[in-house]
């Protein structure tokens, strides 16, 4: 099946966050577009599913908080566009064992970087955040302009704006192989296409579509347990008493982060996870039944969350896809340059949607990338190899 209709400028694998706001960026440039996704959308199979995902400068990374500048002014930019609200502003607060390494260094990234904050102390602690008990030892600073992002909503925005500028997408067609060369041949489900470019955002389908290319990732597929925790009084952690998001760097329970939102989605429903899951292959996620991040859970909530119910009312699923350092991978692949890959977004790759979009599309098109891109490359995971040896 070859025709007109089959040959792209560039064509992105996998409609996820990533996947769309590449495409939006492509068409936004006036690229001949294909989004091709495996399943019927929307769906729930992969790592951009669900109402909610937390937006924040607060990292313990300069490039991130830098990205993040103009990611923020994406956002707003894709609201006045649309009409569509995507970003409430709830504030992160951040806390964690005052002299604590990953603790001191996302406080000072936020100050070093001038992001408005508010340091919390044991004195002046509840009286900001009521119904939240801070440990021994542990101080907390507020992230000011973070916030919540409507998540299902952002996705349906990026590709109803792509396809607005005659961008197509072609759900329920899975990619079986992919042939490089100058022009990419693309097999699907239903047909082949060929374009300049590819570009591969595939989430925990990652490396299945990079063995067509001869590379593989170390990547690693996580099940999280998405967990909702019901208020004792409807209304206290809500979003509406502004309640912010939250961020426990490190605990009693472990040395994971927890984080959490206010109840919003889901009425007198908090969410709160476990940034670990136990690994998973992405076809069989609900095999995977281990439930040890649920009960770290239920020690934090107990201890440190006095007006929730300390058992989950319930529990969804989503993926991770995690690279050992937890940075992501972006970069061109290291024997075709006409194929471009977006992957390991390790469980925080959500916010920075459009920005990653813009870079990945940078790349597709052989522009200089706007960031520094070199915590992203895949060379690093090959120099660790060689150093090792
Ligand atoms: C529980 C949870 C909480 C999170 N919280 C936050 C947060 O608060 N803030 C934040 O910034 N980030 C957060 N994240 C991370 C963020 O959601 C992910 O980094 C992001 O969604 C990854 O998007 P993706 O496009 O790479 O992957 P995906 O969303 O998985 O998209 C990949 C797509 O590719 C498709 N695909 C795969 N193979 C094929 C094929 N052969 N043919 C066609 N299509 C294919 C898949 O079906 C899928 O739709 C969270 C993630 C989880 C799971
Ligand atoms: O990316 C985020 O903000 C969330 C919270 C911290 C851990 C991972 N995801």
């Amino acid at each position: 099946m070859m025709s007109a209709e089959g040959e792209y400028d560039c064509i992105v694998i996998g409609a996820g966050v990533q996947g769309s706001f590449t495409a939006y960026q492509l068409a936004k440039r006036n690229k001949k577009t294909l989004l091709l996704e495996q399943f019927i959308l929307p769906h729930t199979r992969g790592s951009s599913h669900g109402q909610t995902r937390i937006i924040r400068r607060a990292y313990d990374e300069d490039f991130y908080t830098h990205m993040m500048g103009e990611c923020f002014e994406l956002w707003a930019q894709l609201e006045r566009e649309t009409g569509v609200k995507l970003y409430r502003q709830t504030g992160l607060l951040v806390m964690g064992p005052e002299n604590s390494q990953y603790y001191t260094t996302v406080k000072n990234t936020l100050l070093r970087n001038k992001v408005p904050l508010m340091v919390l102390t044991h004195e002046n602690f509840s009286q900001h955040i009521p119904h939240v008990k801070l440990a021994q030892g542990d101080e907390a600073v507020v992230d000011i302009t973070a916030g919540v992002l409507y998540a299902d909503r952002a996705l349906k925005t990026a590709q109803g704006q792509f396809q607005k500028l005659g961008g197509v997408i072609r759900d329920n067609e899975m990619v079986t192989d992919i042939k490089p060369g100058p022009v990419v041949t693309v097999s699907t489900s239903a047909g082949v296409y060929r374009a300049k470019s590819v570009v591969i955002t595939a989430g925990p389908w990652a490396n299945k579509l990079l063995s067509h290319t001869g590379l593989q990732l170390p990547l690693e597929v996580l099940k999280i347990n998405v967990c909702y925790w019901r208020e004792k009084v409807q209304g206290s952690y809500n979003v509406k008493q502004r309640f912010p998001c939250f961020l426990l760097t490190e605990g009693e329970e472990s040395n994971e982060h927890i984080y959490g939102l206010p109840s919003n989605e889901y009425p007198g429903l908090v969410k709160i996870c476990y940034h670990m899951g136990s690994v998973a292959d992405p076809d069989q996620r609900d095999m995977q039944k281990d439930k040890s991040d649920i009960d770290i859970l239920q020690r934090f909530v107990k201890r440190c969350l006095p007006g929730l119910v300390p058992e989950p009312a319930v529990v969804e699923s989503c993926l991770y896809t995690i690279t050992p350092d937890r940075h992501f991978v972006m970069d061109t692949h290291p024997t075709y340059s006409n194929i471009v890959i977006g992957a390991g977004f390790s469980g925080h790759g959500f916010k920075f949607g459009p920005i990653i979009g813009k870079l990945l599309c940078e790349l597709s098109l052989g522009e200089m990338p706007s960031y520094d891109l070199s915590p992203f490359r895949i060379r690093r995971f090959l120099e660790k190899t060689k150093s090792a040896l």
